[in-house]
């Protein structure tokens, strides 16, 4: 692999214009390989391939290419890195840090055409899938055989943009983040060279096997390499499954009950905190007669008898410290449009303030702190004078508050960013993280180095150029570019 001195790499990137651009014989270059078909350098197909969920501006990358194959990759990673061109892995574009946008120009490698699933073990509880393949994909081709991948960020994200960005969702408190689910990744990394994680072919459910490649590329959001496929754990679909909704007279009550909860160690698949701003924004985009008032849904898994047992105990917790309307959903659909309800949050409040930038905030906390800081988040809004919606995966001690500005108001920009460094910067002072599955993207870059502290960061920026030494894997994503010249 080649390596530049530091020296030189400075020299090489004095200007942006270092970069190489994908003119027409680049462009021809790479149709010989992928063909025609399979490059764009079209205005529109740009466009919606340099955005994603948050707020950051589309950045358009020069050209667009949808490999068909590993190999398609790996040839298209050669001419890039000979060239310098910068390459930005695209899954779905449901991410919410922009980490899809093409900073310094260059190719979006756009995985959706590569969409087989490999193989599935029934008996293993493992699945082998290609980059395209999405998470809803994926569930509904597995669920027959009783089998569910229960990693659900609200959206139908791909598993690989998933492994990505290290994504969770409601079932994280149950089941894990894409850390503990992923059992081994195909790579192609930025000079074409194309490696499997933890070696070809292998899905052992642990390992004491050298280094952790696999969890070096979870969460590494295209900064590192091209993730082709994705070895993924499966799990048995419960026998039993009831949902329960509580509603609490404040924000403290709702979020200790979390606690107690967790403390009492029942084995809960989810519990979620909505907010009353947010069950006012789901009542209204859902079609939900719910009490607006801080509130708890949770749901519980197992045997008929043990999904009965968690839920009165839950029930005992919630009534008490307060909670009210304890209610039960056992049938399917009703639980369906609760869980619908939730995931669609997102666009809840973003319909219920049109014309409104949203932004969402992702930290996490060691339980323990979590009422404080959910607390402290909902006064800071108070205090600023800005609606703010919070919802969050309470369980793992993450949550999320939306915050809506004017989108050309600079100054209200502004303040958004303030809240959520303030909010960041509580969370890690109670030994939290700035984020629990959102990732770093363009927006949490300093306080990832606050975050780590020197040590790991020069060890990260140590990883980032020993892997990609002419900085061309989605550049200027986690470590800003300026920290590794
Ligand atoms: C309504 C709603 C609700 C949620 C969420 C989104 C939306 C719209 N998300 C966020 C999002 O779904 C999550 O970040 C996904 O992991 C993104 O997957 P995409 O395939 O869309 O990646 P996307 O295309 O957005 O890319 C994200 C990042 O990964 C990189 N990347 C993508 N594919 C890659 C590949 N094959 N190889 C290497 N790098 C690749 C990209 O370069 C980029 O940096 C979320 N998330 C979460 O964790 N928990 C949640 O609860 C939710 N909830
Ligand atoms: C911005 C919060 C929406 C995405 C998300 O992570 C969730 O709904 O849990
Ligand atoms: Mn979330």
């Amino acid at each position: 692999m080649l390596r530049l001195p530091t020296r030189t790499l400075r020299s090489t990137f004095r200007s942006l214009s270092s970069y190489g651009k994908v003119d027409d014989k680049i462009v021809s270059l790479i149709c010989n390989i992928v063909g025609p078909d399979n490059v764009t350098t079209s205005e529109s197909a740009r466009n919606l391939h340099g955005t994603d969920e948050s707020f950051h501006p589309t950045r358009a990358p020069e050209a667009v290419v949808t490999p068909l194959s590993t190999s398609h990759v790996s040839e298209v990673m050669k001419i890039c890195n000979s060239h310098r061109i910068p390459v930005i892995p695209f899954g779905t574009g449901t991410g919410f840090e922009g980490g899809v946008g093409a900073l310094y120009g260059g190719v979006c490698m756009a995985m959706h055409k590569m969409t087989e699933i490999v193989e599935v073990n029934q008996s293993d509880f493992d699945a082998t899938v290609r980059a395209g393949v999405t998470r809803h994909q994926l569930n509904d081709w597995i669920r027959a055989d009783g089998l569910h991948f229960p990693i659900d960020p609200g959206a139908g994200a791909s598993v690989c943009g998933m492994c990505s960005t290290s994504a969770s969702g409601t079932n994280a408190v149950r089941y894990g983040t894409m850390r503990e689910n992923v059992l081994n990744m195909e790579v192609v990394l930025a000079d074409g060279t194309v490696i499997h994680t933890a070696g070809e072919g292998r899905r052992p459910k642990k390992t004491s096997c050298g280094y952790n490649l696999t969890n070096l590329f979870v969460g590494s959001e295209g900064t590192l390499g091209v993730i082709t496929q994705a070895t993924v754990r499966l799990h048995g679909i419960p026998e039993a499954t009831a949902a329960a909704i509580s509603s609490f007279d404040s924000v403290q009550n709702a979020v200790d009950t979390v606690v107690m909860i967790l403390q009492c160690g029942l084995p809960l698949a989810r519990i979620e905190f909505l907010n009353s701003d947010m069950i006012s924004a789901c009542n209204k985009f859902s079609n939900l007669q719910l009490k607006e008032a801080p509130t708890l849904f949770l749901e519980f898994i197992g045997s008929p008898s043990g999904v009965e047992e968690q839920a009165m105990l839950a029930e005992e917790l919630c009534v008490g410290n307060g909670g009210e309307n304890f209610s039960w959903a056992t049938e399917h659909s009703e639980r369906e449009q609760l869980w619908k309800a939730r995931h669609n949050c997102w666009y809840a409040v973003k319909a219920t303030y049109p014309g409104k930038h949203a932004y969402s905030t992702d930290v996490v906390v060691p339980v323990s702190h979590l009422p404080e800081t959910v607390v402290f988040c909902h006064e800071l809004a108070g205090e600023m004078g800005v609606p703010a919606p919070i919802v969050g995966h309470v369980g793992d001690g993450n949550f999320h508050c939306f915050l809506l500005s004017n989108q050309d108001d600079e100054t209200e920009t502004l303040r958004i960013k303030d809240f959520s460094r303030k909010l960041a910067l509580k969370a890690q002072s109670f030994g939290g993280s700035c984020t629990g599955e959102h990732g770093i993207g363009l927006g949490k870059r300093e306080l990832l180095i606050e975050e780590v502290g020197t040590g790991a960061f020069e060890t990260m920026k140590i990883v980032k150029k020993s892997l990609d030494p002419l900085l061309i894997m989605n550049p200027g994503k986690v470590i800003d570019l300026d920290h590794l010249l």
